[in-house]
């Protein structure tokens, strides 16, 4: 059996402000049945602590980062979690990365150290009786675990670093350096030196024994100076340890069959009974009720989603008969651009700011389409949402939008393997193009429903990547420490 200490700022159903989260509470379960034990380390937030808070304490780290620290462990939704209870750096107001002023919590760089350093103490075996064979780092809250692994030196766990997302990376001002604790040595192109500044996953991204990210397109697309954030470098000099593996979901919380938080369950198989959903969509956002084509976004509302590209497209979408409902929050801009779209198109348009997951499970039920126009992806999840519960996506053709929707081309549909719309480049013209395709074929009813099913049956469980990872573990595992 693999041990492997998984650690992440957050983790579903726990903490959750994007994908992220998802992949890390659903990830150790899809792992279970393949003989792979994985305990979670996490922040214990305030709300954690809520729930949580009579978590046994297994292990003490006195002097963290100015202050102690206790490490509980307790199991919750089927995961087995170690807290990282630190008051001075997590008992505080605001989310887990800004406080409630809106801005970056500005220890930051100690909070996520702290992180690193706990997970790094776990694996060389803080914990009594525990010794994982691997710690496993998310994005770069995390990525400092494998550079004090590194800095340790001597018998050690095998590290991985998985890229969420190339464009957070973690960069504070030199001045920290002092304060990590790492060998003068850590300081320059070999350890967490970037351009002047410390940066975290430019540091994991160094010191790990294997970087994933989360689709195989991904993986191809950071080698190069336009989708490598400025990493590309590090990361080309790292390719034979550069791994992509497509993210999964977890297919038992978004099951359209059996979902709890939708009008109305359906399959593949009663695809009619969707239509209650969509007018159930339709009531909650005050939507004229008709059966013109409803689009849907479910996204953080940023540059990186492409939305802005949307929002200027609003009154063609309009134009063209459809409807679109947006659920998203971010950037202040681009909420008020689809809140003026709403204010225009009453009865066409609707707009919910701020993050609702249920909602979203309602918007993925009853819309025809989701829209996913990202100008980079790592892998994406919603779009896999939308597969599931035949709600058509629409997504550019970057990163693992292409590796997971097949474009309804001529050859496509005469196979039938289309599952929904893909559209390049990236640009106004090429998503109105889209859109017109998608309200050709929505106005085909049994093609529509075709595209539909084959959608459904798509593979978006974790089943094969899991077993890409187990095998991934295994075979790390079995490397000696450098
Ligand atoms: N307003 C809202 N209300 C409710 N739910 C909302 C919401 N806004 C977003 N969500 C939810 O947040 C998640 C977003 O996940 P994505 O993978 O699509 O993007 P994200 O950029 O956060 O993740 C990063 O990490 C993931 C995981 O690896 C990669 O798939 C992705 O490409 C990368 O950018 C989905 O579960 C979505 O439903």
């Amino acid at each position: 059996m693999t041990s492997v200490l998984s650690v992440a700022s957050e983790v579903f159903p726990l903490v959750k402000t994007g994908g992220l989260a998802d992949v890390t509470g659903a990830l150790p379960l899809a792992l279970e049945p393949l003989g792979v034990s994985v305990r979670t380390l996490m922040p214990a937030y305030p709300s954690v602590m809520a729930e949580l808070g009579d978590a046994e304490p297994v292990a003490a780290l006195p002097d963290l980062f100015g202050g102690p620290a206790r490490i509980l462990s307790v199991h919750h939704a089927g995961l087995d979690l170690l807290l990282l209870d630190a008051p001075h750096l997590f008992d505080r107001p605001g989310g887990p990365y800004v406080g409630p002023n809106g801005y970056d919590h500005p220890d930051n760089w100690a909070r996520f150290a702290a992180l690193g350093k706990a997970a790094a103490e776990i694996g060389l075996g803080l914990i009594a009786g525990y010794r994982p064979d691997i710690v496993h780092a998310h994005d770069w809250q995390a990525a400092l675990a494998p550079v004090y692994l590194d800095a340790a030196g001597g018998e050690r766990p095998r590290s991985i670093i998985t890229i969420h997302n190339l464009a957070f990376q973690g960069a504070f001002p030199q001045t920290i350096f002092p304060e990590l604790g790492l060998p003068e040595t850590f300081w320059g192109i070999d350890g967490v030196e970037y351009y002047g500044s410390v940066g975290f996953l430019k540091g994991g991204l160094r010191a790990a024994d294997r970087i994933t990210t989360v689709s195989p397109n991904y993986a191809g697309e950071i080698l190069q100076p336009a989708g490598g954030m400025g990493l590309d470098g590090l990361l080309r000099g790292r390719a034979n340890r550069l791994v992509g593996i497509v993210n999964g979901i977890d297919t038992s919380v978004w099951d359209p069959a059996t979902d709890p938080h939708i009008a109305a369950s359906f399959t593949r198989d009663d695809l009619f009974r969707r239509s209650l959903n969509k007018r159930a969509l339709e009531a909650e956002f005050s939507l004229e009720e008709d059966e013109s084509p409803l689009l849907a976004v479910v996204s953080r509302l940023t540059w990186q989603k492409g939305l802005d590209i949307l929002a200027d497209c609003v009154d063609d979408v309009v134009a063209a008969g459809c409807r679109l409902v947006v659920v998203g929050s971010g950037d202040r801009l681009l909420e008020g651009a689809f809140l003026s779209g709403a204010a225009r198109h009453s009865g066409r348009v609707g707009v919910r700011i701020g993050y609702d997951e249920l909602l979203s499970h309602r918007v993925q039920a009853g819309a025809d389409a989701l829209l996913v126009p990202s100008r980079f992806e790592p892998c994406g999840l919603t779009q896999l949402y939308a597969l599931r519960y035949g709600c058509l996506p629409v997504v550019s053709r970057v990163g693992g939008l292409a590796d997971t929707v097949i474009d309804a081309n001529f050859a496509a549909l005469a196979a039938s393997a289309a599952t929904g719309i893909v559209f390049a480049p990236v640009t106004r013209e090429a998503l109105l193009d889209g859109l017109t395709r998608l309200t050709r074929l929505y106005a085909d009813a049994p093609t529509w429903r075709d595209i539909q099913r084959s959608a459904m049956s798509s593979d978006v469980s974790w089943t094969a990547s899991a077993r890409r990872y187990a095998d991934l573990y295994s075979s790390l595992s079995e490397e000696s420490t450098r």
